[in-house]
C-alpha cells in the first residue's frame, strides 16, 4: 500500500486527494487551517474549499502536523497556491523522507522571483530532480470530485518516478500520461491561466466565439515560444496539458481565472473581482511573472502584456483587445 500525502487542502488538492484515494493509497491530507483538517479527519469532508462533495472516502485523512503528514510518505503531492509554495514548503524541508517522490499539482509563477514552481519546490526542498514531478491537465476541481472521466500528464526527468506516480493516482475514471518535459507543463500549466483571464473577460464583456477562439489561439503561439524559449518541448503544447488544458480552462466558468476575468469584463474593478473570487486565481500574480519571462528570454507576450495593463491600470477590455492587435500587419 502507498502512503501519499497532500499538502494544501483546497479544490485541486482534495479533490486530486480523493483520486489518490480511489486508487487505493493510504492519503493523508495537510492544511494549515483546524476546521479543514477537523472536517476531513472527523467527518470525510471539506466544507470549505470543495464542499460539494459530501462524503471524502475513508482512505483518507488530515492532519495540522507537519511532520505526522510527510513521516511515512512515499508519495508527496504539493498543492499550495503558487505564491506561498515557498514560505509553506521551507517548514517542510528536513521532515519528507528522503526516499519519496514530490509532486507539484501547482499552475502559476512565482512572481518575485520568476520562478517555475518545478525550480521553486526544488530549490526550497533541496530536492534532486529525479524525484521531483509536474502534475498538469485539463484538470477542473469539481467535474474530477464528481469521478467525471478525465487525464492529466505527470512529467519527471526520471520516466520510471513519472510512471510510479501516474499508477498512484489512475483509477476507472482518471488517467495519467507520462512525458520527461517538465518545463513544458510547467509553462503550459501556468500561462494559460493568463489566457484564460483574457478569454473570460473578453466573454464577460459580452463578445462570442470568434474573439474567444482568437484570444486561445494567440495565447497558445505566445505560451509555446515562450516555452520553447525556457527549453520546452514543443509537442507538449499540443497535448493536454497545452491544448487540451486551454480548451478546459477557457471554456468554463467553474475556472477561477476564467470567472476572475469574466468579472473584470463585466466591469468589477480587480480588487472586486479577487474579493468574490471561489479560490485563488493563479493567472493574476502570474501574469507580471510572464512579462518578466518574456524579457528575460527576448519573446514578445503581447497577451500577457495587455493583460498587465488590465491588472495594473485597469485598461477596459476594448483597450485589451486592441493591444493585442497591436499595429501593422504581421504574419501569423
Ligand atoms: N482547482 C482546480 O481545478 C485546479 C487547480 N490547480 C492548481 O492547483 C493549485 C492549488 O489549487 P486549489 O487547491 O484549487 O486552490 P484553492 O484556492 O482551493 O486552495 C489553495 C490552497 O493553498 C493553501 N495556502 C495558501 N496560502 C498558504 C500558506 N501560506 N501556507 C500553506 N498553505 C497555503 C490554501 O490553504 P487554506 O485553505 O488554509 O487557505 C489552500 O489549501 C493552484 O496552483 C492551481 O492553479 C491545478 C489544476 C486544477
Ligand atoms: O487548472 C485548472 C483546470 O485544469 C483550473 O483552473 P482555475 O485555477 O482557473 O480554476
Amino acid at each position: 500500500m502507498t502512503n501519499v500525502t497532500v499538502l494544501g487542502a483546497g479544490a485541486w488538492g482534495t479533490a486530486f486527494g480523493q483520486v489518490l484515494a480511489d486508487a487505493g493509497n493510504n492519503v493523508t491530507m495537510w492544511a494549515i487551517e483546524p476546521e479543514i483538517v477537523e472536517g476531513i479527519r472527523d467527518h470525510h469532508h471539506n466544507g470549505v474549499r470543495l464542499p460539494s462533495v459530501k462524503v471524502l472516502p475513508s482512505n483518507m485523512t488530515a492532519t495540522g502536523d507537519r511532520a505526522e503528514a510527510v513521516a511515512n510518505a512515499d508519495i508527496v503531492i504539493v498543492a499550495i497556491a503558487a505564491q506561498f509554495a515557498r514560505v509553506a514548503l521551507v517548514e517542510f524541508k528536513d521532515l519528507i523522507p528522503e526516499t519519496a517522490l514530490v509532486a507539484s499539482l501547482m499552475k502559476g509563477i512565482e512572481r518575485t522571483t520568476g520562478k517555475r514552481m518545478d525550480e521553486v519546490v526544488m530549490e526550497t526542498l533541496d530536492l534532486p530532480a529525479d524525484r521531483f514531478a509536474a502534475i498538469s491537465g485539463p484538470n477542473l476541481s469539481k467535474q474530477i470530485a464528481d469521478r467525471e472521466p478525465a487525464a492529466t500528464v505527470v512529467a519527471c526527468e526520471n520516466l520510471d518516478n513519472a510512471r510510479k506516480i501516474a499508477a498512484a493516482c489512475t483509477t476507472d475514471y482518471f488517467r495519467a500520461f507520462v512525458t520527461r518535459d517538465v518545463i513544458g507543463l510547467e509553462m503550459c500549466g501556468s500561462l494559460k491561466n493568463v489566457v484564460a483571464l483574457a478569454v473570460g473577460m473578453a466573454r464577460g464583456a459580452g463578445y462570442g466565439e470568434n474573439t474567444a477562439a482568437m484570444i486561445e489561439t494567440r495565447g497558445l503561439a505566445e505560451l509555446t515560444a515562450l516555452g520553447e524559449a525556457a527549453g520546452a518541448d514543443p509537442k507538449t503544447f499540443a497535448g493536454l496539458a497545452g491544448v487540451g488544458d486551454l480548451i478546459a480552462t477557457c471554456g468554463s466558468p467553474l475556472s477561477r481565472n476564467y470567472t476572475f476575468g469574466s468579472n473584470l469584463g463585466k466591469g468589477l474593478s480587480v480588487e472586486e473581482a479577487t474579493k468574490v473570487s471561489n479560490g485563488v486565481a493563479e493567472g493574476v500574480p502570474t501574469t507580471d511573472a510572464v512579462v518578466a519571462l518574456g524579457k528575460q528570454y527576448g519573446v514578445p507576450t503581447p497577451l500577457a502584456t495587455a493583460m498587465s495593463h488590465v491588472l495594473s491600470d485597469g485598461i477596459s477590455c476594448a483597450q485589451m483587445l486592441s493591444e493585442l492587435f497591436g499595429e501593422g500587419i504581421s504574419e501569423e
